[in-house]
């Protein structure tokens, strides 16, 4: 099942990432930080990389790792406070670093992604990790422009079918041609439920019965346009709302049956970024369901840090993909 080293690591290094995320969000949930594209970063995104980065370099596997955040903004003054609360929670791991190693471990994040890299997204949703609502870290294994690994940790995900907050969160794992799984987060008390269990896409195959899922924050899809949608297809439940691959984590456990990003009317030449989407759609594709762009391409992850050759993305329990891929050209999405 999941028993190669790359689907352990992955497990392994997310599920001790995402504690440490919500230990942040219990502790101290303020914007740390605004990047030069306007968008947020929070002690828990850096804490986040740092450990997964560390957890890769000490593991032996000699690929590169392509993560979404950087520490140039730490290594200036003004990013000194920000530092020393970052290294408090990566010192919760790893009780000697220092500051300086704290920078150097996200930056191992930096690389150009090649023929086969790591990607993570240590706070995946980071709108939602500020609200309180919904956020992943999601980290995956491409080679030859495949994902071939996947794991997400959704601590604040109750159970993978539902979205739902609560719980001991949810952590998944998808491995390219060996299905994809699911199980509580936080095992540390080990109850019966450490466990996994296999995704399965849900079996609904009538159009009118979708259940969509969607970005909360309007500036990253067009909500207008996908209530347009839900009508081409004769959508009758209101879309659920939902930050982050949580959704995708939902989609593939059978929870809603479809998932779509539209181009936002303020950025409509926007790229999605790999680490936005690898983990979740190898975890949907591998419960049964299909991830394509909006014109119906296959994601293509060998185009470096964006998915520069497709628009936008669209996800199925593969039942309804057509229906849908047909809507979105009815209303010229
Ligand atoms: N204009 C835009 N269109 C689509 N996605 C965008 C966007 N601007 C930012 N994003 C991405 O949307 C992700 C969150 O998706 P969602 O809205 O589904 O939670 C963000 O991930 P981060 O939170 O990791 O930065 C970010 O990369
Ligand atoms: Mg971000
Ligand atoms: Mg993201
Ligand atoms: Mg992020």
């Amino acid at each position: 099942m999941l028993s190669s080293t790359e689907s352990r690591f992955a497990v392994d290094a997310v599920c001790e990432a995402a504690l440490v995320a919500r230990r942040v969000q219990s502790e101290l949930v303020t914007e740390a930080l605004t990047k030069g594209d306007k968008s947020p970063v929070t002690v828990g995104d850096f804490a986040a990389q740092a450990i997964v980065a560390r957890r890769l370099a000490e593991s032996g596997m000699t690929v590169p790792l392509v993560g979404e955040e950087s520490a140039a903004d730490l290594r200036c003054e003004s990013g000194a406070a920000t530092l020393e609360q970052v290294t408090h929670f990566v010192r919760t791991i790893f009780p000697t670093a220092t500051p300086a190693e704290v920078c150097d471990w996200i930056d191992c994040g930096a690389r150009e992604p090649g023929d086969e890299y790591w990607t993570l997204d240590p706070i995946d949703g980071t709108k939602g990790f500020l609200r309180g609502d919904q956020y992943a870290v999601a980290l995956a294994l491409v080679q030859g422009g495949r994902v071939m690994v996947g794991a997400l940790g959704c601590p604040e995900l109750e159970k993978a079918c539902e979205p739902n907050r609560g719980g001991v969160g949810t952590v998944l794992c998808a491995v390219r041609d060996g299905g994809a799984y699911w199980r509580d987060l936080d095992v540390s008390g080990c109850s019966p439920s450490c466990a996994w269990r296999r995704l399965q896409v849900s079996g609904v195959t009538d159009p009118a019965g979708t259940r969509m899922l969607r970005s909360v924050e309007k500036g990253h899809t067009n909500l207008g346009a996908i209530d347009h949608l839900a009508n081409a297809m004769g959508v009758t439940a209101e879309p659920v709302g939902m930050d982050s691959q949580a959704k995708y984590a939902v989609l593939a456990a059978g929870g809603g049956e479809m998932l779509v990003r539209l181009l936002s009317e303020d950025r409509p030449n926007y790229r999605e970024m790999v680490w936005d989407q690898a983990a979740g759609s190898i975890v949907i594709e591998e419960a049964g369901g299909r991830v394509t762009d909006l014109d119906g391409k296959p994601l293509d992850f060998a185009k470096g840090r964006t998915l520069a050759a497709n628009r936008g993305v669209l996800a199925t329990n593969g039942h309804l993909h057509d229906a849908a891929l047909a809507a979105l050209r009815e209303i010229g999405a």
